[in-house]
């Protein structure tokens, strides 16, 4: 008997580029789908901050902390996908008629492609239908030039999702616009907006086809294979797909296996993150003019900026995000939203401290 094999849509895009917000219109667009949709976030940093921003539709979720991508994702996505079959296989789950995983923004599909297909577990129980990849219109075109795991979310896509026209413009929207049916000639480029009026063209699971992307895209999932296989031949796994391996991204890859004890790295050693707790009792506003304030500073040097902001009086708990120069307005929570007490705030920064940065927000807060 051949069960149905269920669809595995991924989420992918550089840090900041949209990936949260849009999972979380798809679900307020189509509540409907919310009961039966597993959705699996692997965020970076120490502090989880998207789930918090999910936890609204009613879908059933799922973190995976993300240490290292090329490390710890294939066999912590395996054992997710695993459990949530069990689960669904003892009854404990009524429905599953997807799965989402949101990828950090670090994140190189390609293992993630290589270990649903290869996977002799996953594979036979789920069928990649899609990678979706947010590209910001504002940062996208400096982040394909700068960062190779931009530029292989952009290339590894079936649908790209154009994000944040608003704030680029038509022209270096129209202009990214080219630029990626040039890198991806066979996917479907949409804007968020025209996304969002139809969301199906987002979720329909559709098989995806490693042989109707383009060279690089096949010639970085034969790697990919060829790295798993030399693993496995190696008897460092047991199974194929769950290879534990460096694979060369072009990047130095300089890390041992201690990410889950407070060291953060990625593939890219110019990449670090630090988690920071303020005083309780520190104002909303005064968290926020001390971000604006660093991320003016700091511009490129801080590729993203998180925050939670705990409730103050009548005044909701609220979401802080910051791409680079841009602090997004301030996102309100619902009163029910599970806070830390303390406004806590991840920085993600390139060629910089994140500590140090960190520190600084703390001290013009605290001014
Ligand atoms: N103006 C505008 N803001 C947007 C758009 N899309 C996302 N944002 C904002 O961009 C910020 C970052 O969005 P997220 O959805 O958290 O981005 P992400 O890709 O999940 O970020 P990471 O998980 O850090 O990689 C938030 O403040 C969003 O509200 C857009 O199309 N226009």
């Amino acid at each position: 008997m051949t069960e149905r094999r269920i669809p595995v849509l991924v989420i992918t895009g550089f840090l900041g580029a949209g990936k949260t917000s849009l999972i979380a219109d798809i679900f307020r667009q189509r509540p409907e789908i919310a009961p039966s949709t597993a959705l699996i976030v692997n965020e970076f940093g120490e502090t989880g901050i998207d789930h918090e921003l999910l936890r609204m539709a009613g879908e059933r979720q799922v973190a995976i902390d993300a240490g290292c991508i090329c490390c710890t994702l294939r066999s912590d996505l395996t054992d997710t996908l695993m459990r949530l079959h069990l689960d669904h296989v003892r009854g404990q789950i009524d429905r599953l008629d997807r799965v989402i995983i949101e990828t950090t923004g670090l994140a190189d599909p390609a293992p993630i492609i290589h270990t649903l297909a290869a996977h002799p577990l996953t594979a036979a129980r789920f069928a990649l239908a899609g990678i979706v990849a947010c590209v910001d219109a504002e940062h996208g075109a400096a982040q394909l030039d700068t960062h190779e795991e931009a530029l292989r979310q952009a290339v590894l896509a079936d649908r790209i999702v154009i994000t944040k026209a608003d704030l680029a413009g038509a022209a270096a929207t129209a202009a990214l616009t080219a630029r990626l049916q040039v890198l991806n000639p066979g996917a479907l480029i949409l804007s968020r907006e025209a996304a969002l009026a139809d969301p199906d063209r987002l979720i329909a699971p559709l098989p995806y086809a490693p042989e109707a992307r383009g060279d690089s895209a096949r010639a970085w999932l034969a790697a990919e294979a060829e790295a798993d296989r030399r693993i496995c031949a190696d008897g460092a796994c047991s199974v194929p797909g769950n290879g534990h391996h460096h694979h060369d991204h072009g990047h130095d890859h300089d890390h041992g296996h201690d990410h889950h004890h407070g060291h953060h790295h990625t593939a890219d050693a110019r990449i670090a993150t630090a988690t920071r707790r303020l005083p309780a009792g520190t104002s909303q506003a005064r968290v926020i003019r001390a971000a604006e304030r660093l991320a003016a500073r700091m511009g490129p040097a801080l590729l993203r900026l998180k925050g939670l902001l705990p409730p103050e009086g009548d005044r909701p708990g609220a979401a802080l995000h910051g791409v680079q120069h841009r602090l997004y307005p301030a996102m309100p929570l619902g009163h029910d939203a599970d806070l830390p007490g303390e406004p806590t705030l991840v920085a993600i920064t390139l060629d910089a401290d994140p500590v140090a940065a960190l520190d600084q927000l703390a001290a013009e807060a605290a001014a």
